[in-house]
């Protein structure tokens, strides 16, 4: 190989190398390797790398010329005492060179036999080596044929196996990133889900409410469409908190919200917690009657809750308001309804509902 053919091929692969991407780097170390090998005439080119430790390794790049067997899959967690001369001579040298396999010394036996089975003559590998640290290596074979290999063909491996030592590094870099990156965006999105859930029962809380009533009002004026908002308060719950504690108050909350998220589960049905032992169901599109006898469904589920510890019965006060909203129509004047509708409720005798139909605020 003249030095201007070999500074050609370095220009050609380092510029692949620089300019490839996440998705195509193994692609980019493969051809590296074939230029490797066409260009020195060599059979066979490949990218070993160590464990940790560097007691095991893996075959993880190859190229072979025509006629030649890979033997990639067959090189795979080779360890330190399957080729313990090996080993030491990578971890030790600058670089391994075998003129011919079969003048091995006897410490390398296990070597000599591996040669022979893949019909290995000659060898030279060169560390890969990230801040002084071993991470694998660089070698080419030739099938069958003798060679004294020269400095200079030590040289030319060496700049490629900093080249591809520095590609795995970024890699790896950029793997890790990619990872980092998808574990930030899954916590932001757990972030701004936790941000909009009451921590209690899991339903939605007062600020994402106060959202999905402006959403929904906007909705339904633009296509002149009903709304509904409930509001549904646990009736008695002051003192029923006072004489059970509050552990139990609470697992009455979470048991009250599972009842009304799965009574309200279509898309456009949205449950929240108003606050305290109040919560609150918006749904688009329904007639009043409708809603009302969703609400009356929901009382009927509520009062056969039976909660272990509990031996009272669990009621609930619905007020239901139904309206067709304009451009002036606002959160607050919609909330007032629905409260004055859900007071009635109580004052007629708790555990039933109360709709009031508005067609324009
Ligand atoms: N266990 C528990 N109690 C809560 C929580 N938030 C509010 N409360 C209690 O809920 C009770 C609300 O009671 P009120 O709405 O005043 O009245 P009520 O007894 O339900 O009466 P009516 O609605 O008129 O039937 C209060 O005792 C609050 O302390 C909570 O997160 N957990």
């Amino acid at each position: 190989m003249t030095d201007k053919g070999f500074d050609q091929l370095i220009l050609e692969i380092s510029t692949q190398l620089i300019n490839c991407h996440q998705n195509d780097f193994a692609a980019h170390i493969d051809s590296a390797l074939e230029a490797l090998g066409r260009f020195g005439d060599k059979d066979r080119c490949y990218v070993f790398l160590f464990n940790e430790n560097i007691t095991s390794m893996d075959n993880v790049y190859e190229w072979v010329s025509t006629g030649i067997s890979p033997h990639k899959d067959d090189l795979q967690n080779i360890t330190e005492t399957m080729l313990p001369w090996f080993f030491q001579a990578i971890k030790e040298q600058d670089y391994v060179s075998i003129s011919d396999t079969r003048e091995l010394p006897p410490a390398a036996t296990a070597e000599k036999e591996e040669f022979k089975r893949e019909n290995i003559q000659s060898v030279l590998c060169v560390p890969m080596r990230l801040s002084g640290r071993l991470i694998g290596f660089v070698g080419c074979d030739l099938v069958n044929r003798r060679k004294d290999w020269l400095a200079s063909d030590v040289r030319e491996l060496q700049i490629i196996s900093d080249m591809l030592a520095n590609t795995i590094a970024r890699q790896a870099t950029e793997t890790k990133l990619r990872e980092v990156e998808a574990e930030l965006r899954e916590a932001n999105q757990r972030l701004q889900r936790q941000a909009m859930e009451d921590g209690l029962t899991g339903v939605g809380n007062r600020r994402a409410l106060d959202e999905r009533i402006e959403q929904e009002l906007a909705r339904c004026v633009r296509h002149g469409r009903l709304l509904s908002l409930m509001l549904i308060d646990v009736d008695y719950f002051k003192p029923f908190n006072d004489e059970m504690g509050h552990v139990l108050g609470d697992a009455v909350l979470q048991r009250v919200a599972c009842e009304i998220r799965s009574s309200f589960m279509r898309h456009d049905e949205f449950v929240a917690r108003y606050g305290g032992d109040e919560f609150m169901v918006l749904c688009a599109e329904l007639s009043s009657v409708e809603v009302l006898q969703r609400a009356q469904r929901l009382n009927e589920k509520i009062s056969q809750i039976e909660i272990a510890g509990i031996n009272r019965k669990l009621t609930v006060s619905i007020g239901v308001a139904t309206i067709r909203p304009d451009t002036m129509t606002t959160p607050e004047a919609l909330i007032e309804i629905v409260d004055k509708a859900t007071y009635e409720a109580k004052a007629q005798g708790r555990n039933r509902s109360h709709a009031v139909v508005m067609d324009r605020l």
